[in-house]
């Protein structure tokens, strides 16, 4: 009977593939399991089996499997339940969610690789041949086939593919596709005694008789065994000595030459770990305050009847630590927990405190992480070595089979979201959906809860759990603001700093005590501006002004990457008069440098944080106090905790206050409580310096007298009557392309479709999104909000997918590409 496999490809297209299992293979067939098939004309694609059967596709012919790779499941079940899900809440296929899911190391790629055509003769006067040429024939005599990076070396020709194409024009070669699994395993070269010598105490004897003038050579036989002692332990020869660490005392690499080649030792590779072998623990957890533990059964208490449960506790509390108790827990039950952080730049720091406790047990994921490292985590995840998980938001993915908790720290952190490409999904919405599959319990922690997760606990859907009082009792800091417009009238402004701030700055470092100075702009100055004609230079893909970076002397695109050198006359009118405008982080670090002479400044923002390393040297060198003064973006705002920081300045504000978004007050609000609270943690001196244009907004005497509840239940109240979340679910439907009037045409097209049965009253737009072109691509966007208990979400978002389908089937409008963003920030 013939056999079936329903393969899950990495592919934007909204089904399961159905292929045959041919005998061969049969055996190996599991669902789990990846497999290489054959996918239109000349693709070859790695899928995973989601079911097989012996179910013959009515509709076409199945093509064969080309091999399964793997000899046990690497996706479980409870990921194809996740990726279904994630495919019809977020509006993209299933394909498009495994791609995301798979770290690229275990999605196979194909290579091109040249090889000799058989039917060849150089000699029979056809053609002639190049010097080039003649050096890839000879090469292929040597080796059977080539890659074009070693056709490259060998010819010495950076561009080869002219060079391909005359070859395979004149009969000599043949071009082939070779598949190259991507993970690679770290291996260690070892060495150990040739297994004839391990039994026999005799020719060892003979052979230290044998040495017995050659010095050198006879250390290392010595030092060998001293380290493995055959005679007692024989089984220990196998596993041998690493040959690095062998030699690393200044033993001799070329005597070790000559006793391999004397069959006295051998070299051997074996496969080890990219994050070092397990190691025995720590073990020091500190007490828990009693309030603290009082918080912790609470939250085992309203985990008896409810699966989410949040943790509302004020900055530096001690979430943390209560943390570390629930994982604990989980690691004695022996199930897994996955502990969610929203950046990179937080993981540094909450891994040193995790390890402490946990030691190996803990797998880390995130972006900066390689392609080896992250297979890695994902088989430890598979094999049990990491019960518990720290990562980014691309964790959710991980193969857990036996989750029993999900920690979401920060859980308001916008960054959760991912944009690009789809899955345009929340990770902590995801988790939470993650848990639900695992029936695990969920613990959404923040200082400043999102109105929606908030909005949850009040209407009893979450538990929750607040926690008022700084560990130690240590006070919250102190909030002052300045007004700027004053200070400008007046013209006392240092750049961007007003008298103020930079008195409390100087009078900070005096008292040997660090500052944190938040500006959520990089570069030097936003942008540059003409003093005669008021030209500003542009992004030429992109509707928005280039930012000025000093340091490379160039102007940048924060959208595209597009950079052109610093222009010395004004393109518009030729005019010298450029001037800078609008501060941003490198400036602000500059003016500090002269400020504050003898004041040791760093910045921390993209631009100097391109690898794990510089980040985590950033936060080692602040902590470690070579550092007085820490410039950043929001990279700095949250999480970080730091004993010797007693001021915080946030230069930046205003524009985040008043960003044409319903979210900008909440993300003002928590952007300066999480900041503010780096200040003060071990003193009870935090102080809080906010520079702002309209002091008399009332977002600042909220984060001044740190009321969160008051906070959200102002927010609540617009939302509800501006129809926004949680009140309704909105869906962006985002339309691109390079013609403007097409774009325009395409979403009123669709606009039409769906008006009548939707209802125009849920509808807005089309309309241009604020930023109206990028990457030379013009944007229009609809908004559709739908209101909870009103009408059928799921069936809505059915109603836009086949509306969108119809309209694609359309050679004009296909044009067009169309993007669903559910939930957007
Ligand atoms: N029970 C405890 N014993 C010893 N130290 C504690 C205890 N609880 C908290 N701390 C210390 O107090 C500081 C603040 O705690 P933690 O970082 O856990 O706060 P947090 O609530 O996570 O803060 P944030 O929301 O600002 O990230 C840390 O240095 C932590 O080690
Ligand atoms: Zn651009």
């Amino acid at each position: 009977m013939a056999s079936f496999a329903d393969i899950l490809l990495p592919v934007p297209i909204p089904r399961l593939f159905t292929y045959e299992v041919t005998a061969e293979h049969v055996d190996k067939a599991e669902a789990g399991r990846r497999v290489i098939v054959p996918f239109g004309q000349k693709k070859v694609l790695t899928g995973v089996i989601v079911q097989t059967h012996g179910t013959k596709p009515e509709n076409y012919e199945a093509r064969e499997i080309l091999d399964v790779l793997d000899d046990q499941p690497v996706i479980v079940d409870q990921q194809l339940q996740l990726i279904q899900w994630m495919a019809s809440y977020y509006m993209c296929t299933p394909g498009e969610v495994l791609n995301a899911a798979l770290p690229s190391g275990l999605k196979l790629s194909s290579k091109s690789m040249v090889q000799k055509h058989p039917d060849f003769d150089p000699d029979d006067g056809n053609h002639t041949y190049s010097d080039s040429e003649w050096k890839v024939v000879e090469a292929l005599e040597e080796k059977e086939h080539l890659s074009y990076d070693e056709i490259s070396q060998i010819t010495g020709v950076k561009n080869i593919y002219h060079l391909i194409k005359s070859l395979s024009a004149k009969g000599a070669i043949l071009i082939f596709e070779q598949l190259i699994e991507k993970y690679k395993p770290k291996k260690e070269r070892r060495v150990r005694l040739q297994a004839s010598l391990e039994n026999d105490l005799l020719a060892l004897e003979a052979l230290f008789q044998k040495l017995e003038k050659k010095e050198k050579q006879l250390e290392l036989v010595m030092k060998y065994l001293r380290e493995v002692p055959v005679n007692e332990l024989k089984e220990r020869n196998q596993l041998g000595l690493s040959k690095g660490e062998f030699l690393s005392t200044g033993l001799s690499t070329s005597s070790l030459g000559t006793l391999v080649k004397n069959g006295v030792f051998e070299e051997f590779d074996k496969v080890i770990s990219r994050f070092g072998e397990p190691k025995k623990k720590e073990a020091v957890i500190p007490e828990l305050t009693s309030l603290q533990e009082e918080k912790l059964s609470e939250i085992h208490g309203l985990f008896e009847k409810k699966s989410t449960v949040l943790l509302h506790g004020v900055t530096g509390s001690g979430k943390t630590e209560i943390y570390i108790r629930l994982l604990q827990q989980v690691l004695d039950e022996g199930a897994q927990a996955l502990y969610l952080l929203p950046e990179i730049a937080l993981t540094a720091q909450i891994l040193r405190r995790l390890k402490k406790v946990f030691g190996d047990k803990i797998g880390i994921y995130h972006s900066k992480y390689s392609d080896n490292e992250r297979v890695e985590v994902w088989n430890g995840v598979l094999s049990g070595r990491f019960p518990i998980v720290v990562g980014v938001r691309s964790s959710v993915f991980l193969p857990f089979n036996n989750l029993s908790l999900i920690i979401i720290d920060e859980e308001h952190e916008s960054s959760y979201k991912q944009y690009d490409p789809a899955p345009r999904y929340h990770a902590r919405d995801t988790a939470i959906m993650l848990g639900q599959i695992h029936h695990a319990k969920i613990l959404l922690g923040s200082a400043t809860p999102s109105v929606e997760s908030y909005y949850n606990a009040v209407y009893e859907k979450y538990g929750l759990v607040a926690l008022e009082t700084r560990f130690g009792e240590v006070q919250m800091p102190e909030t002052a603001l300045i007004d700027l417009k004053d200070e400008r009238k007046k013209k006392r402004m240092h750049g961007d700093l007003s008298p103020g701030l930079l008195q409390a700055i100087e009078q900070t470092l005096e008292e040997n005590k660090q500052v944190i100075l938040f500006q959520n702009r990089r570069g030097y100055a936003p942008y540059l501006h003409c003093e005669d004609c008021a030209h500003i230079p542009k992004c030429a893909n992109c509707s928005v002004s280039l930012t000025y970076h000093m340091y490379r002397q160039e102007l940048l695109c924060h959208y595209c990457g597009f950079r052109e050198p610093l222009p010395s006359h004004c393109e518009a009118c030729g005019s010298a008069k450029i001037k800078t405008i609008g501060f941003g982080t490198e400036k602000l670090e500059d003016d500090l440098k002269v400020l504050l002479p003898t004041g040791r400044i760093s910045r921390m923002d993209y631009d100097t944080t391109r690898t794990r390393s510089t980040y985590e040297q950033l936060i080692e060198n602040f902590e470690n106090g070579e550092i007085d003064v820490l410039v950043g973006t929001q990279m700095i705002t949250k999480g970080l905790d730091f004993d010797h920081v007693e001021l915080v300045g946030i230069l930046d504000i205003d524009r985040i206050i008043h960003f044409p978004d319903f979210r900008s007050h909440e993300r003002a609000f928590q952007m300066m409580t999480q900041v503010s609270g780096r200040a003060g943690r071990r003193s009870n001196n935090g102080k809080v310096i906010i520079q702002t244009n309209n002091p008399e907004q009332p977002v600042f005497h909220l984060v001044r007298t740190n009321d969160y509840k008051r906070f959200y239940q102002m927010e609540i109240l617009e939302r509800e009557s501006f129809h926004y979340p949680p009140f309704v679910r909105m869906i962006r439907v985002l339309f691109r392309n390079q013609d403007k009037q097409l774009v325009w045409e395409t979403a009123n097209h669709y606009l039409k479709s769906i008006q009548t049965s939707l209802g125009g009253h849920r509808i807005l737009g089309p309309q241009e999104p604020l930023i109206a072109r990028i990457r030379n691509q013009y944007h229009q966007e609809i908004t559709i909000k739908l209101e909870k208990g009103g009408i059928s979400i799921p069936k809505a978002k059915e109603f836009l997918t086949q509306k969108m389908e119809e309209l694609q089937q359309d050679k004009i409008f296909r044009q067009t590409s169309v993007i669903f963003d559910v939930d957007p920030q």
